[in-house]
């Protein structure tokens, strides 16, 4: 079962897939693997050197990780549950964001798995950014009307597909990790 869990750079990803595993080991008693996009360090480094300059070749290079991370995830057959901070649905938001046509970049992810179940954490651009470390790998200089640009296209994507649930991630994470708990429980109940 693939659960992904997405939004803008700051808006609690990382906090919350950490904590849905250890709820799903402890309390619920499920294997689960914790993964990451981007995921390899050859296309990361690709990526930082000369993808950000190029939304184009930025779509290709995050989809060709992708590939590589789909491949991967595929062999790890003794989890129950695989949790993805971030997959394609970063991909449409943001590099639409950037100008790249969004049914092209659906036609370019449309091999990946879907997921079960997406955790789309929503947070208005300026308060993600408050929450933002400064050692940004990425070059994005976290551009506040890209990313404000980036939640909107989320909220679209969000719009018309139903397993994509929507959580208010400006509330206090314990409130956001409740939320998360309520859809993982009816998934996998
Ligand atoms: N609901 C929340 N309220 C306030 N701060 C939060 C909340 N969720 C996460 N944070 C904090 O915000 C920062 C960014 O969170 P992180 O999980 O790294 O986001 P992301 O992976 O989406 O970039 C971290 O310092 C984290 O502790
Ligand atoms: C996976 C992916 C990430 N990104 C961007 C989002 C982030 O700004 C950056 C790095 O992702 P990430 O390390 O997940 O950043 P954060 O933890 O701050 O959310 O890459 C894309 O633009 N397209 C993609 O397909």
């Amino acid at each position: 079962m693939l659960i992904a869990i997405e939004g803008i750079d700051g808006s609690g990803k990382t906090t919350l897939a950490k904590e849905l595993k250890k709820w799903l080991e402890n309390e619920k008693k499920k294997k689960v693997l914790l993964t990451a996009e981007p995921f390899t360090e050859e296309i990361s480094k690709l990526i930082q050197e000369e993808g950000w300059k190029d939304p184009v070749t930025l779509t290709l290079l995050f989809s060709a990780d992708r590939g590589v991370h789909v491949n991967w995830i595929m062999k790890q057959n003794q989890y129950n549950i695989i949790i993805t901070d971030r997959y394609y649905y970063s991909t449409i938001a943001y590099q639409s964001a950037m100008g790249i046509d969004k049914n092209w970049i659906v036609e370019v992810n449309k091999f990946f798995p879907k997921p079960e179940l997406t955790l789309l954490l929503d947070i208005p651009a300026e308060i993600a950014i408050t929450r933002i470390k400064k050692d940004d790998k990425f070059n994005f200089k976290e551009k506040l009307s890209l990313l404000q640009k980036v939640r909107e296209n989320y909220l679209e994507i969000a719009k018309n597909e139903n397993s994509i649930k929507i959580i208010n991630s400006t509330k206090t994470f314990e409130e956001v990790l409740s939320e998360a708990k309520n859809y993982v429980e009816e998934l996998i109940s």
